[in-house]
């Protein structure tokens, strides 16, 4: 692993015109260095600028002032070396499961056939075997969410940009899913930035937490998890973390 996968956020802000014209700043002033291979999750209230900050990550919004890089580069727009999941699965319904992991091998005019073992290993992966020639509808919500888990990964990206992943599915389905994301993770140890309301999903997952303040967005604080690795599901069963999380904090 290089600095190539550390992600800089420099001074970032960002305003937005708003419907009767006046200007609203989502965000201030973010400083925030993440490692290679870290997992940072960022968390704060509805509205505090968590998703324009990875948007800005993902090249697929600018910032005002200031600057977002990958090592020293400025990220302007988006990069095929990026995995992306958002709230919703986003699968294409006319794909089987197979087609919509190799979808970002597709969309970048490669041939997918030398990705097709990784993808099918992957579809193994997140415990969807046997479900490589389904369709999407035939799928349940967290089964979709876990082949866009699958798609992110398929053309081993740099880093993994996640916005509230899990945010759609029941608790229970959500903390397996928390489960097999660490899994993968620790196999991979990718850059990743993680979006989310849950404080205990953030506490188990993370290497660090950032939590951010109300409009303008900006870094509250940020709260190193002390968990060894590898972490297991009985360390979100154990109901602590909340209590770790506000002692941390
Ligand atoms: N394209 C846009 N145009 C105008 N305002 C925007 C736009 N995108 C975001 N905003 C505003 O910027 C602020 C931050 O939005 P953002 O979606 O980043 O928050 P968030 O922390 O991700 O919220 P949530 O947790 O509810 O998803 C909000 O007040 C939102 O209304």
């Amino acid at each position: 692993m290089t600095q190539a996968e550390a992600i800089r956020f420099d001074n970032v802000g960002r305003n937005f015109e708003t419907r009767d014209g006046a200007t609203l700043m989502a965000l201030q002033s973010v400083k925030l260095d993440i490692e290679a291979g870290e997992f940072v999750s960022i968390l704060g209230p509805s509205g505090c600028g968590k998703t324009t900050l990875l948007r800005m990550a993902a090249g697929l919004l600018s910032p005002s002032w200031g600057s977002v890089r990958l090592a020293e580069e400025d990220i302007l727009k988006p990069r095929p070396d990026f995995g992306i999941v958002f709230q919703q699965a986003l699968l294409l319904p006319w794909l089987t499961v197979l087609a919509n992991v190799l979808l970002p091998v597709d969309v970048q005019g490669r041939d997918t056939a030398p990705f097709r073992e990784r993808a099918l290993d992957l579809i193994e992966m997140v415990g969807l075997k046997g479900f490589e020639d389904r369709y999407p509808t035939e799928l349940s919500g967290g089964m979709q969410q876990r082949v866009a888990l699958a798609r992110s990964l398929v053309h081993d990206p740099k880093i993994l940009l996640m916005d509230e992943p899990f945010a759609a599915l029941d608790a229970m389905t959500r903390e397996n899913m928390a489960a097999e994301l660490l899994r993968i993770w620790d196999a991979n140890r990718k850059t990743v930035l993680f979006v989310t309301h849950g404080i205990a999903e953030a506490v188990f997952l993370s290497d660090r937490v950032v939590v951010m303040s109300a409009r303008p967005g900006r870094i509250s604080r940020i709260v190193e998890i002390p968990f060894g690795r590898p972490r297991s599901l009985e360390l979100m069963a154990s109901g602590d973390l909340r209590e770790t999380f506000e002692e941390l904090h």
